[in-house]
């Protein structure tokens, strides 16, 4: 407890000073990085110039007179001046000897580190040479004295020379020398475990020569016959020679069943040297021979063209050098979810519930308390023969007797035999994100969209999919945390996913909710191609749009998840990576795409059917697609909750709503009326509601945690969805219909790239331009329109119908001037 507590102090103290920002900053890092590389340098260059001038310092440095640091009259004769004699000095004479080069070599190490040039793991770094360093020093100090006589410094310095006299001194030389040797070859052994197998070998060298010879002499014998040198080299153990036997008979099998042969033989390495018997053994070579069934091996994966023989997708590749947000960016609070119990409290409520029980008649047998971070839950066996019903009749009785808010009785508890009382704490704990994201539980998920909200009252993280869930409706009356609960969504989200993983549309009708994502546009958020199309949308009448942009994205998915034979993203995805689905086909990697629309009401009190159509549509089907919806209201009605929208989102969260019937509109049950307020929330998703409470992620963690994305490496632009389909036959035209006003910039490029290369093909801009499937897509669209291509021809690149680009000039002059 001490120790948490003084970790807790230090990290406010860091806080407050400021030194989380200040490691955070990327430019700061990489300037102090720069310095220690210059720094670095400048002590090799001390350090390699004091052999030579070393002698001339050290009178020097070691009888210093006033003002001589200065140098000014040059006496120092070290190239790197009096500061870098001095500090060669130090470590060269003083210290490790040769052995502080390493000092500078591990200074490069936190430099590249620093300026994210390396991934390097500095502690484990700093430990091994600091161990080299010591041992190093010692046996120099040990061993090439001798050579070192004339000079000024000794090669181990002053430590590894007392080192070693101490260690001679209670030792002997022999034993120093065992010591050094032992140390040695333990830390290389902690290196490299190779290091065990080459001392073994040392160690009983004829073994590894008779070995040798084995094989060589077996090799040689079965030349005559064929000449599976690459075989014998996989026989690793000996006693197959011993045991001819087992093989013989495996190979006899083998021999009438020739054509299924390859499979076993090729599997079965071990049979193929056998020694001597002569006829069988040319058949076992025959059938080892079996190398032609590599051949065939390679022919068969010819058959998907050079696709399988490259490496996979990374769809990261982009942005490899991305990092996800760190822990430090949250904030931290006193006692953080962790319930404060208070024995009076508790004792006083026990004693409360068993008299007003026993009021109405009903004996317990036992009552159990778990005390959440908000809510305590007592927990109550009946004595025998008391009817469970009788105590759900009496719920509003018990409720009223027990005069506090937020009391829920659950009789029974679902899969027990008896029934819970759920009493707020006098004292409410905030949970903080950072005790959420910091458990072992959301750090280990392998949930596709893993969404860690609060923790249940058993001081458990709560966490559920979204990828599962799939749509998820958050409602709840104002001012009772729906904007927490859904920051708190797409915070771990973002803990979780890279931006070449996830996409977020955002619509935000307040227009101030989300405003603060408006940073990481580039990184994670999705919108409709529209110049003056906001990333986050609060214009009702884009929402339409995006939302039939969406439908359209869907379609797009559905089609490319049937070409490809997967049943749903996971799958499709996993093809594409495995490069199993070409991408001259219109394949791509699928991020998935949620959308969060908060205070949905307001779209369905002003646009009606045509939201509550697009979105009833995308909840319907696109669980497989990968597109996965949460909508927030606080306005909890049935004309707001159709039973359209209410049939289409398995998943609830209801915040405390001021009326019962509210709570029957959410959850179809009451209980949300008695909540407490203050992100105390009930989940549901199938069965029974579980009590939350959910995490508190303030504005600033929100604000840090999108800075930290922001400042490094994004897309271009956000993720393009497609153009909705509006039907007023803007696609439908001619090139007479063109407008270049309305073009997309790349469009002469485009043109050009594809007269140049004579191929209509969608990826080949998408490659040349680094951009989305979906833009070049609406390129294509747009260079047909203008003649330059002809129409799509399903998965063949389209024909180009301008063969030179004097006539695509000429062309595109013409298109100019018709406008
Ligand atoms: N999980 C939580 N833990 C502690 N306090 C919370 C939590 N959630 C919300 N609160 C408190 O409630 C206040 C209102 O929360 P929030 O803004 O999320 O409500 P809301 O339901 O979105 O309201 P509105 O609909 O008006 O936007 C917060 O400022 C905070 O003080």
């Amino acid at each position: 407890m001490a120790r948490k507590k003084d970790k807790r102090k230090t990290s406010s103290l860091s806080e407050t000073l400021g030194f989380n920002t200040i490691f955070h900053n990327e430019k700061l890092n990489f300037v102090i990085g720069l310095l220690l590389l210059v720094m670095a340098g400048y002590m090799i260059l001390a350090f390699t110039s004091f052999f030579t001038t070393g002698a001339a310092d050290q009178t020097l440095i070691e009888m210093p007179k006033v003002g001589e640091l200065m140098n000014t009259q040059r006496e120092f004769k070290n190239s790197c001046g009096s500061i870098g004699a001095h500090t060669a000095y130090f470590f060269v004479k003083r210290c490790f000897g040769l052995a502080s080069f390493l000092v500078p070599t591990f200074l490069c190490m936190v430099a590249m580190r620093l300026m994210r040039a390396y991934q390097l793991n500095l502690v484990k770094w700093f430990l091994c040479l600091m161990l080299l360093m010591i041992w190093l020093s010692v046996t120099l100090a040990k061993f090439l004295s001798p050579v070192f006589v004339d000079q000024c410094y000794n090669p181990g310095g002053d430590h590894g020379v007392f080192l070693c006299t101490t260690i001679e001194n209670l030792v002997g030389s022999p034993g120093l020398t065992a010591i050094l040797i032992v140390i040695a070859i333990a830390f290389l052994t902690y290196i490299s475990a190779e290091t065990i197998y080459l001392i073994r070998k040392l160690l009983n060298p004829v073994k590894f020569f008779t070995d040798r010879v084995k094989f060589n002499v077996t090799s040689y014998e079965e030349q005559n016959t064929a000449k599976p040198t690459n075989t014998i080299e996989t026989l690793e153990d000996p006693k197959v020679f011993d045991d001819p036997t087992t093989e013989v008979i495996e190979f006899e099998g083998d021999d009438v069943a020739m054509p299924t042969g390859p499979a076993r033989a090729t599997g079965d390495t071990k049979a193929t040297p056998e020694p001597a018997d002569t006829e069988k053994d040319k058949d076992v070579v025959m059938d080892i021979k079996v190398a032609g069934d590599e051949k065939e091996a390679v022919g068969t994966s010819l058959v998907n063209g050079n696709v399988t023989t490259m490496a996979p997708y990374d769809p990261k590749r982009d942005l490899e050098n991305y990092h996800y947000p760190t822990l430090d960016l949250l904030k931290k609070y006193e006692n953080d979810g962790k319930p404060y119990i208070d024995m009076a409290e508790q004792t006083a409520n026990k004693n409360r519930i068993v008299e007003v029980l026993r009021n109405f008649g009903v004996e317990i047998s036992s009552i159990k308390a778990t005390v959440g971070p908000t809510i305590t839950l007592y927990e109550i066996t009946p004595a025998q023969g008391v009817r469970i019903s009788k105590i759900r009749n009496l719920e509003d009785d018990i409720a009223l007797s027990l005069s506090a808010l937020g009391i829920r009785i659950i009789a029974p508890i679902p899969g027990k035999g008896t029934i819970g009382i759920e009493v707020p704490n006098a004292k409410q704990n905030i949970v903080s994100m950072e005790s959420i994201l910091n458990s072992k539980k959301f750090q280990e998920t392998t949930m596709e969209l893993p969404c860690a909200v609060g923790k249940t009252i058993t001081n458990e993280v709560f966490m559920f999919d979204l990828a599962k869930i799939p749509h998820l409706l958050v409602a709840g009356a104002t001012g009772q945390g729906k904007s927490v609960g859904l920051n708190a969504i797409i915070t771990s989200l973002l803990y979780k996913k890279h931006p070449a993983e996830l996409k977020i549309v955002l619509i935000d009708p307040k227009k101030v909710e989300f405003s603060i994502y408006s940073p990481i546009a580039n990184h994670f958020l999705a919108k409709v191609p529209d110049e003056d199309a906001e990333p986050i949308i609060t214009d009702v009448s884009k929402v339409v749009r995006t939302l039939n942009s969406l439908c359209k994205e869907m379609d797009t998915r559905y089609d490319l998840l049937k070409q490809a034979g997967a049943r749903n993203i996971k799958e499709y995805n996993k093809k594409f990576i495995s490069r199993q689905l070409n991408p001259e086909k219109g394949h791509r990697f699928m991020p998935y795409i949620v959308v969060i629309i908060d205070e949905f009401g307001d779209l369905i009190m002003t646009a009606g059917k045509e939201i509550e159509l697009p979105i009833a549509r995308i909840a319907q089907l696109a669980r497989a697609v990968g597109i996965h919806m949460v909508i927030a209201t606080q306005r909890p009605t049935t004309s707001i909750i159709t039973g359209n929208i209410k049939a289409n989102f398995p998943g609830r969260i209801a915040f405390k709503v001021s009326a019962m019937i509210d709570s029957k509109t959410i959850l179809d049950r009451p209980g949300a009326n008695q909540l407490i307020g203050r992100g105390d929330m009930l989940f549901l998703n199938g069965n029974e509601p579980v009590r939350v409470q959910c995490a508190f992620v303030d504005t600033p963690e929100v604000e840090r945690i999108n800075k930290y994305i922001a400042q490094q490496q994004g897309y271009t632009t956000p993720f393009e969805l497609p153009e909705p389909d509006n039907g007023d036959g803007e696609n439908l035209g001619s090139s007479a219909d063109m407008d270049m006003q309305h073009l997309d910039p790349l469009f002469e490029e485009a043109a050009r790239l594809i007269v140049l290369n004579q191929s209509g093909s969608t990826s080949l801009i998408q490659r040349k331009f680094s951009i989305g499937y979906n833009r070049a897509g609406r390129l294509m669209d747009q260079l047909e329109k203008a003649g330059i291509v002809g129409a799509a021809m399903g998965s063949k690149p389209r024909e180009v119908l301008i063969q030179d680009e004097v006539s695509l000039d000429n062309q595109i002059k013409s298109l100019r001037t018709v406008h």
